[in-house]
């Protein structure tokens, strides 16, 4: 028997609990049972109280007091410590079953997704062995970052360092779509749903933009000039963008956290990717000889 779960990422504010919480409410809603993980060890305030809360284990507060750690050295103390105390984690797991959607919801330290091999380790224990839980990733960008192509780019690139680590099939979102109203920020959206090589041809590729889609130079004229300085940033940022495309690697799906259907439409991508609906489905006989097994079983 199989398991069931996604693995909600992304960085700082992206909004991954409000988009677990919608999921949440979106699988009560169609009577789909699920099981809430935090292991974020600085959460608080759960719409949702979570089945296992990292926080009965360890918490991220006391750490940074007791061992003099700064909120990233002591986040990689909570996971590291989480990893010498498994148990606390799959020991319940053990008890979930195949109709339940497993949401993992993880803290915003993005260092944690692209520096340490912590994540890895932690994804095979679920992963594999007695758990065998069938997992994706839901990896969380804000959509406003497409406005503001340099942080874009660096955005898509630690979702792909994020998809390299742990070699597992991820979904993308762009989240808040509903701050996304003006209709030129929608159409540069639309470009970057599909990430496009040639946007960073633009003349305006490090005009940053707000929500409404009014442009502005970069308010940091020293950051604007470092990222174009000189034809070497030109040509490297074009190659990322081509690596990007070619690779066909990072596309996105658009989330308006408040709109159901839009959830519905991203719990059905997850579903996908973690083959939640096969399993679901009544197991036919598998051969001939099955069936005549059972035909001479009701025979007698
Ligand atoms: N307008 C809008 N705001 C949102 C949406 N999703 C989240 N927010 C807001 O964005 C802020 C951060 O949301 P969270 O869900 O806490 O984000 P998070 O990624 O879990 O944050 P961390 O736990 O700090 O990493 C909150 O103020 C939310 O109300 C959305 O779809 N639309």
């Amino acid at each position: 028997m199989s398991k069931f779960g996604t693995l909600v990422m992304g960085p700082a504010g992206a909004g991954k609990s409000t988009f677990c919480t919608a999921m949440i409410q979106h699988l009560q809603n169609n009577k789909r049972p699920c099981y809430y993980v935090n292991l974020d060890p600085a959460a608080e305030d759960f719409a949702y109280e979570p089945d296992i809360d990292i926080k009965e284990l360890i918490n991220l507060e006391d750490v940074m007091e007791e061992m003099s750690l700064g909120p990233n050295g002591g986040l990689i103390y909570c996971f590291e410590y989480l990893l010498d105390n498994l148990d606390f984690l799959t020991d319940p797991l053990q008890e979930v079953t195949e109709d339940y959607l497993i949401i993992f919801d993880m803290p915003g330290q993005i260092e944690l997704y692209t520096h340490v091999p912590i994540l890895p380790r932690l994804v095979q224990t679920l992963t594999r062995g007695s758990l065998n839980i069938s997992m994706c990733a839901a990896y969380l960008l804000e959509s406003t970052f497409v406005l503001d192509r340099p942080k874009f780019f660096a955005g898509t690139l630690s979702a792909m360092s994020a998809m390299l680590m742990l070699e597992m099939p991820h979904v993308n979102i762009l989240s808040k779509m509903d701050l996304v109203k003006d209709s030129v920020a929608k159409r540069d959206l639309k470009r970057f749903v599909q990430a496009d090589a040639n946007l960073l041809d633009d003349d305006d590729a490090y005009t940053v933009r707000n929500a409404d889609g009014a442009g502005k130079r970069d308010a940091n004229p020293a950051a604007t000039e470092n990222i174009m300085a000189g034809e070497s940033f030109n040509r490297l940022n074009k190659a990322v963008a081509q690596l990007i495309d070619e690779f066909s690697m990072v596309s996105f799906l658009k989330l308006n956290a408040q709109d159901e259907d839009s959830v519905g439409s991203i719990v059905s991508y997850i579903d996908d990717a973690i083959q939640y609906h096969e399993a679901q489905e009544p197991k036919e006989p598998k051969d001939d000889f099955d069936t005549e097994v059972i035909e001479s079983a009701m025979d007698r």
